[in-house]
């Protein structure tokens, strides 16, 4: 049965890839209003995962239901909001023109368009850089044109794969605020994926995910006070070790009841 506090419910999802299963039943909820860091090393499956919440890859089997619907519904398009690792923006138009060209493809009416966009705008902190020619600018400042697409549709779940790699710690403290005013101002959902164990601490829950697996899915603090470990990355390593322990056995994905 869904449960509204849910946002997204998964049980028992599989998903392979080339052949070889790359994330392999897992079963999670993500509390609505709240941020969910998922973090893994490299390859452990964490942009396979997001593609599957937001519709976007094949082969997947067991349960997703994203916001009340089979994920990949088309009632979803409006109401998730997804910004991959590559920028997707045009690179000969403003951040502007951009911005008001996806309002338009959204179908916005016009006078409410311009309202939209110089919010995104402001949302993403880039009214200064507005009208310089997109490709003319950061690759930190073009992610965040990304971010402002993404936020045009007032989306209710937000999905952004990796958004601070390669910022600097400013900027990557800015978008975390930004997180959390979303969460806590709009009741956005909002799930950011990283390989950056620190980025743990300004979640408030955590699935961690190693091999296509799901190694816990806690708060920050109750993960460390479980494997009595200081910090997340001590965590991580400290159930990697205990998965490694039990000798031929599966890891044991370890759970918590989620909280609203
Ligand atoms: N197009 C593809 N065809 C086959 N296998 C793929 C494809 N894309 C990714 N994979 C495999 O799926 C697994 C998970 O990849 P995924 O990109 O989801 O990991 P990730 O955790 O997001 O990595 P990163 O942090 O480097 O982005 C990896 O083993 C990868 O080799």
């Amino acid at each position: 049965m869904m449960n509204n506090a849910s946002a997204v419910q998964a049980a028992g999802l599989r998903v392979t890839r080339g052949g070889h299963p790359v994330l392999d039943d897992l079963s999670f909820a993500l509390p609505r209003g709240r941020i969910t860091g998922l973090l893994g090393p490299s390859g452990c499956g964490k942009s396979t995962l997001m593609r599957a919440i937001v519709g976007a890859q094949a082969r997947v089997t067991g349960e997703l239901t994203v916001l009340g619907r089979p994920a990949g519904h088309r009632e979803l398009r409006s109401r998730v909001g997804y910004v991959t690792q590559a920028p997707s923006v045009y690179a000969d138009l403003t951040a502007r023109q951009n911005l008001d060209y996806f309002a338009a493809v959204l179908g916005a009416p016009a006078r409410a368009r311009a309202a939209a966009v110089e919010q995104a705008l402001r949302d993403v902190d880039l009214t200064s850089h507005a009208d310089a020619l997109t490709g003319s600018l950061s690759g930190g400042q073009r992610g965040r044109i990304s971010l402002a697409v993404a936020l045009l549709g007032e989306p209710e779940l937000l999905v952004l794969d990796e958004p601070t790699v390669g910022l600097d710690p400013v900027l990557r403290r800015d978008l975390w605020a930004l997180f959390h005013r979303l969460a806590e101002e709009r009741g956005v959902t909002v799930l950011v994926s990283s390989h950056v164990m620190d980025e743990a601490e300004r979640c408030h829950r955590l699935l961690l995910l190693r091999d296509g697996r799901l190694l816990a899915e806690d708060t920050p603090d109750d993960l460390r006070r479980r494997t009595g470990t200081a910090t997340v990355e001590d965590a991580f390593l400290h159930l990697v070790d205990e998965a490694r322990a039990t000798a031929g056995a599966a890891v044991t994905p370890l759970r918590t009841k989620a909280t609203p």
